[in-house]
């Protein structure tokens, strides 16, 4: 089968379904895709690793983290079962989910992405748009993130510090009339937390470095929850319709949960389209695009979209982990092959964050403000200032 060709180009190709366009770095990109996929590349092109040994021996996390090698430099994506995270909990925030996206629009509304200056909050449909030929993508979601003024995260005990100067307010936004949702959503963001800085313990041992060698990069990391609801898509939908456009993601590690509802599909190096089908009591895990930075693309930060065709309303919940805001990404000396220099420039993952949120969230009044600021001049500090 051929290969796939990047094509990066800004122009958009309209009607044309054989490419798929995707934000990766700041560059709107277009790529060929392949409709038929044989069966071989369809097979195991996503491992499921299982944890459970984890803790027994630095023997045990040598081997596991072979195949974090394995499931990074190929697919970019991976399953992790053995996890330890209870069953009760991934079913009731299941539950909890369900609740939040069943509550009216108004009270949903009063958490709007659109009033927070650090874009957290509720997405109505059709907020984001990630691909421009579609007339927004076909969910709703709510995010939170970092933040170093609410209590339930302990800042100071973490850090040793008091909150960044010049922070006034929580980043995070609730809706005022559910606060049982904040109170389930912070039970499992304390217990992905951890279980991200144990999985990202591996990739240091899957180039042979000490377990701890990428611990300076999360003290107090950019992370964020978006719950997800994806319904039916309509059967009038448009050619192209999807419940969220093809992307790479703006982290490090991604780790989804995913109901039943299959929806969620990875771009293979050979531009087809395979089924990341729900594999139940696992996080579907993948690399983002600092973690592709650091490794000089060693490890592969996979295009992915959601298109829920079944029927069946979907629910799913991504939790990102990317490293502190003022880390400053180089290319790791383990991962340049001799004579070979990096692909891209150092710079710092918090600049180099907001400069992928905000031209993805044109509606937001923040991205409006400072549409004349070249992307390259954009500093992450501007989500602490008001709108
Ligand atoms: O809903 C999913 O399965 C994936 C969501 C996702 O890719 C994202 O939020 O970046
Ligand atoms: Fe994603």
């Amino acid at each position: 089968m051929a290969s796939a060709t990047i094509l990066t180009t800004n122009s958009p190709r309209e009607d044309d379904n054989e490419y798929v366009f995707f934000h990766s770095g700041g560059v709107p990109t277009y790529r060929k895709v392949v409709h038929r996929a044989n069966s071989q590349e369809k097979a195991n092109i996503i491992p499921t690793i299982d944890i459970s040994e984890i803790d027994t021996s630095i023997e045990a996390r040598k081997k596991l983290a072979k195949e974090i090698y394995h499931a990074c430099t190929t697919s970019g994506f991976f399953y992790l079962s053995g996890h330890g995270v209870p069953e009760e909990l991934l079913n009731g925030t299941f539950d909890l989910m369900k609740r939040f996206f069943a509550l009216d629009h108004e009270t949903k509304m009063d958490a709007h992405v659109q009033k927070n200056p650090a874009i957290r909050g509720y997405e109505p449909m059709f907020e984001t748009r990630l691909d421009p030929r579609t007339q927004g993508d076909i969910k709703e979601a709510f995010t939170m993130g970092d933040d170093p003024l609410e209590p339930e995260q302990e800042y100071t005990a973490k850090t040793g510090n008091p909150p960044p100067a010049g922070m006034h307010r929580p980043l995070n936004t609730w809706p005022r009339e559910a606060p049982w949702w904040r109170e389930g959503l912070y039970k499992y963001y304390n217990t992905l937390m951890p279980l991200s800085l144990k999985v990202i313990r591996l990739m240091a041992l899957a180039f042979d470095l000490e377990e701890t060698a990428f611990d300076h990069y999360f003290k107090f990391p950019i992370t964020g929850i978006r719950t997800l609801h994806y319904p039916p898509m309509p059967k009038e939908s448009e050619p192209g319709a999807v419940g969220l456009g093809a992307h790479s993601d703006n982290t490090w590690l991604t780790m989804v949960l995913q109901d039943q509802v299959p929806a969620l599909e990875i771009l293979s190096k050979d531009g087809v389209w395979i089924a990341a089908e729900p594999k139940p009591n696992t996080f579907v895990c993948n690399v983002g695009r600092f973690l592709e930075r650091v490794t000089n693309s060693k490890f592969i930060a996979t295009v992915h979209r959601v298109r829920n065709m079944t029927g069946e309303r979907r629910y799913s919940l991504a939790f990102f982990q990317t490293p502190d805001p003022d880390a400053v990404i180089k290319v790791l000396d383990c991962c340049l092959e001799p004579g070979e220099g990096p692909k891209q420039d150092e710079d710092t993952v918090g600049d180099l964050y907001v400069r992928r949120v905000l031209p993805a969230r044109p509606k937001h009044p923040k991205s409006n403000k400072y549409q004349h600021v070249p992307v390259n001049e954009l500093k992450y500090d501007l989500f602490y200032t008001d709108i």
